[in-house]
């Protein structure tokens, strides 16, 4: 056997090391590579000894990280839904934590005890930094003249709008608007229908992408009125672009990067300066109709139209980035949420008939339709509702410290312009904790879908719908004075949703078993909407009288 190959090849060897070595690219890559390696196990020792610290008044640790300076920046540009979902998987076990991208900071919180602190503290954390110079200004594109005004106005336009849009989804305005959005959504889904006789089916062949579209519609009408739904009907394909690219938004991405997703808002905001300067016109003519009108749409949005009017820095710009604002604001969570809550009872036979009970207990045939207040009381229906947002409104609550020091819980301190995040769905899932506050929620595994988990049952008493002491767990609305304002209307708008499509209409999902296949996986993204991974198959036909309430 021929060996002289193999011993040559042996014999080259420290000449070949030595030529590596001197070779400066070699030299380079070795040394970028020490350097990642050392600061991966210093920072995993800083956050260790941060972590496991007796020591009170500390900052909270920063995640390992393995580039100097940039930190997670790669991780957080390249996906930034992923990587938070991967830290929170890892390290997600009640400490806060920082991940820090080149400078900018974010910490994440799951401890009940620190996000009911942090909710509660109004005073020293604020919800309106942020929402001025990324929701209003980066993802809105508010003129900077409205965004000067609601910083220097000390947060007064932010109560204010907060609360009028309290006043409008709540009591009897609140049941105005539902009244409408059923009324606008029985005649949007009866259009879409093929024009057979009653009973006769009409195939869906993907129930979400249905759903997205005529719910959307329901709300856009409803708040804005039908003129500009019917003027612009890529105002929900639009919209729908606008809200997936949030991300992109709030990070500030130039429009070369995200083309579409500027076009979409660029249409949005061209379309909703032309309403606005209609509303305004009908409005010096005494014109509009009061409580609802086909050009200028709800009370609640011809009234925002006159406060933001009379606002320093609020010409039309100003006032159609609100506009959008609240349409995303009603729509982005309040759809995908909507159609679990429809979709969970529909593949679920003994719910569905549940619910078509509370249904007929509650039909109003006179008027072909519902009366959603009782509805909206019925313990099964809000326990749903609840239950729903709890598993699957992948969304964040986020504040920023405005005092020069922030105790969180006994052992952090924050400093002032610290951003602080509520990952909710990653708190609703904190198991031990809800295991203290209330043992009989987590009868089934708070990783599974409960109709009933906040159904409180007590000897000779009715059953009754309960939140109590869940705070700091169930967070999906957020909390404290900003707890979300449109909490009853998103509540209602679920419950129309199934009013119409299974008491006016009749849906079917197609393979009840096949169905779960397409379930998301609940933790692969920390935030972002949630919807069905494939194409779910329906039909839908009208109950046999049409409008006709199930007896
Ligand atoms: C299921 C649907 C919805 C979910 C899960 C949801 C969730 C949230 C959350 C987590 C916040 C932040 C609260 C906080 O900072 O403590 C919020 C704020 C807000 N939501 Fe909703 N929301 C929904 C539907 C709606 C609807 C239908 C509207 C309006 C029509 C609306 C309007 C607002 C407004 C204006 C704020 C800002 C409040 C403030 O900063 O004081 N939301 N929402």
């Amino acid at each position: 056997m021929d060996t002289s190959n193999a011993t040559n090849s042996i014999d080259d060897r420290p000449r070949l090391f030595a030529a590596l070595q001197h070779n400066p690219y070699i030299q380079a890559i070795v040394t970028v590579f020490v350097a990642c390696l050392c600061t991966r196990i210093l920072s995993s020792q800083w956050f260790e000894a941060a972590k496991y610290s007796n020591r009170r008044g500390i900052e909270p640790p920063t995640l390992p990280y393995w580039i100097p300076g940039l930190k997670h920046a790669f991780s957080m540009g390249y996906d930034s839904k992923r990587f938070l979902a991967k830290c929170l998987n890892k390290f997600g076990d009640g400490t806060p934590f920082f991940v820090d991208a080149a400078g900018q900071r974010l910490l994440l919180i799951l401890d009940p005890e620190h996000i009911k602190g942090v909710l509660r503290s109004s005073k020293e954390l604020d919800p309106n930094p942020f929402i001025h110079d990324k929701i209003l200004s980066a993802l809105m594109g508010s003129p900077q003249e409205a965004i000067d005004h609601y910083k220097s106005d000390g947060g007064n336009t932010d109560y204010i709008q907060t609360t009028h849009i309290r006043q409008h989804t709540t009591g009897s305005n609140l049941n105005a608007l539902g009244k409408r959005l059923f009324d606008t959504l029985s005649r949007s889904v009866e259009q879409a229908l093929l024009p057979q006789a009653d009973s006769e089916w009409t195939e869906i062949p993907d129930l979400y992408a249905f759903f997205q579209h005529h719910v959307t519609l329901a709300i856009a009408e409803t708040l804005l009125g039908s003129a500009i739904v019917q003027s612009y009907p890529e105002i929900i394909s639009d919209l729908w672009t606008h809200i997936e690219h949030t991300d992109q938004f709030f990070m500030g991405l130039p429009r070369f990067v995200i083309p579409k997703a500027y076009a979409a808002r660029d249409r949005l905001l061209e379309n909703i300066r032309n309403w606005s300067k209609k509303v305004e016109s009908l409005r010096q003519q005494n014109a509009l109709g009061t409580h609802w009108d086909a050009v200028a749409g709800s009370q609640l949005l011809q009234e925002r139209e006159t406060l933001y009017g009379e606002l320093p820095g609020h010409d039309v710009h100003g006032r159609a980035a609100q506009t959008l604002g609240l349409l995303y604001g009603g729509t982005s969570l309040t759809v995908p949420i909507s159609f679990w809550y429809f979709f969970e009872t529909a593949r679920d036979r003994d719910l569905q008939h549940r619910v078509l009970d509370e249904l007929k207990t509650h039909a109003v045939p006179e008027s072909s339709s519902y009366n959603l207040m009782k509805l909206a009381a019925c313990p099964l229906l809000r326990s749903m509702h609840a239950e729903t947002t709890r598993y699957y409104s992948s969304n964040l609550t986020i504040r920023e410290v405005i005092v020069p020091q922030y105790a969180l819980g006994a052992k952090y301190v924050l400093g002032k312009g610290t951003t602080v995040f509520i990952p909710n769905k990653y708190a609703a899932q904190y198991t031990s904790a809800w295991a203290q506050v209330r043992p009989q929620a987590i009868t089934k595994p708070l990783d599974t879908f409960w109709p009933e988990r906040y159904i409180v049952a007590e000897k000779g008493k009715p059953e009754r719908f309960s939140d109590v002491g869940l705070a700091g767990n169930w967070t999906s609305f957020g909390g404290g004075e900003h707890k979300c304002p449109g909490r009853h209307f998103a509540r209602n708008i679920g419950i129309v949703t199934l009013a119409v499509l299974l008491g006016v209409f009749e849906c079917e999902v197609l393979d009840l078993k096949g169905a779960h296949k397409t379930d998301p996986r609940l933790k692969e993204y920390a935030f972002g909407t949630m919807k069905p991974t494939g194409k779910v198959a329906a039909r839908i036909c009208r109950r046999p009288n049409r409008n006709s309430i199930p007896k």
